[in-house]
């Protein structure tokens, strides 16, 4: 049987990290095969185009190219491969962020990034999309001590904001796929309702 597709989306800070590796665990604990990695990244050449893209300056549109040109190595590599074998994929990130930080972040077109999603996978999207969601204040002091910030972590709020906004609009129009979790709270009240989220696609 086909594997199952899980992603992680949220505005930096929001805990997306911290709840991955749990996730996978329970999984496997429930005897599913698991693999998780992230975007950009994922695969060697996605790692080298994530290397540019958190710190090199370049135009918007450039940003986004990269971004699927990255995506279309991991679906390739990883991804398609891994659901293809029965194997479960969790990604830190997939294209909602792009339409999110290249879209509402920055101001690309939504209707090129639709081009361009249905390009490269307008066979596929997500089984079930984990949106981590909270106020911008709680996941910058989450972060603000313990990082050297990226190209987007320093971005100022109002950019943080859109980004906010923009996943919460496209989960509304999501059809359930996409589910938010609100992730001003304690792990342990996090981690439960993301077993119950699974549980859905479990069944
Ligand atoms: N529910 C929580 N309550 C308090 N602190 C948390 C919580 N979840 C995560 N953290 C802490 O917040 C920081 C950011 O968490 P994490 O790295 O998981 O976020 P992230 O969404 O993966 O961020 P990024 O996208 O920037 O990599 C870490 O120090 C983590 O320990
Ligand atoms: C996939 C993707 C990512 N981004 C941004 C969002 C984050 O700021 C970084 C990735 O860092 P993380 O700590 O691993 O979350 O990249 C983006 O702007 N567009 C995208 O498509």
């Amino acid at each position: 049987m086909r594997g199952k597709f899980i992603t992680f989306e949220g505005i930096d800070g929001a805990g997306k990290s911290t709840h991955i590796q749990w996730l996978a665990d329970q999984l496997t604990a429930r005897g599913k095969t698991v693999v998780t990695t992230r975007e950009p990244g994922g695969t060697p050449l996605g790692e080298k185009l994530r290397a540019l893209l958190l710190a090199e300056p370049m135009h918007l549109e450039t940003e986004a190219l990269l971004m699927f040109a990255a995506r279309r190595e991991h679906l390739a590599e990883v991804i398609e491969p891994a659901l293809a074998a029965g194997t479960w994929v969790i990604s830190d990130r997939f294209t909602d962020a792009t339409v999110a930080y290249q879209g509402g972040g920055r101001g690309l077109s939504l209707d090129k990034l639709k081009v361009l999603e249905d390009w490269v996978h307008g066979h596929l999207q997500p089984d079930l999309t984990l949106l981590f969601d909270l106020p911008l204040a709680v996941a910058q002091a989450r972060i603000g001590k313990e990082r050297i910030l990226d190209r987007f972590e320093q971005e100022e709020a109002d950019f943080h904001e859109r980004v906010r906004q923009c996943y919460l609009q496209r989960a509304g129009q999501s059809n359930g796929r996409i589910r938010v979790v609100q992730a001003d709270r304690t792990v342990d009240e996090i981690k439960k309702s993301i077993e119950e989220l699974i549980s859905i696609i479990c069944l």
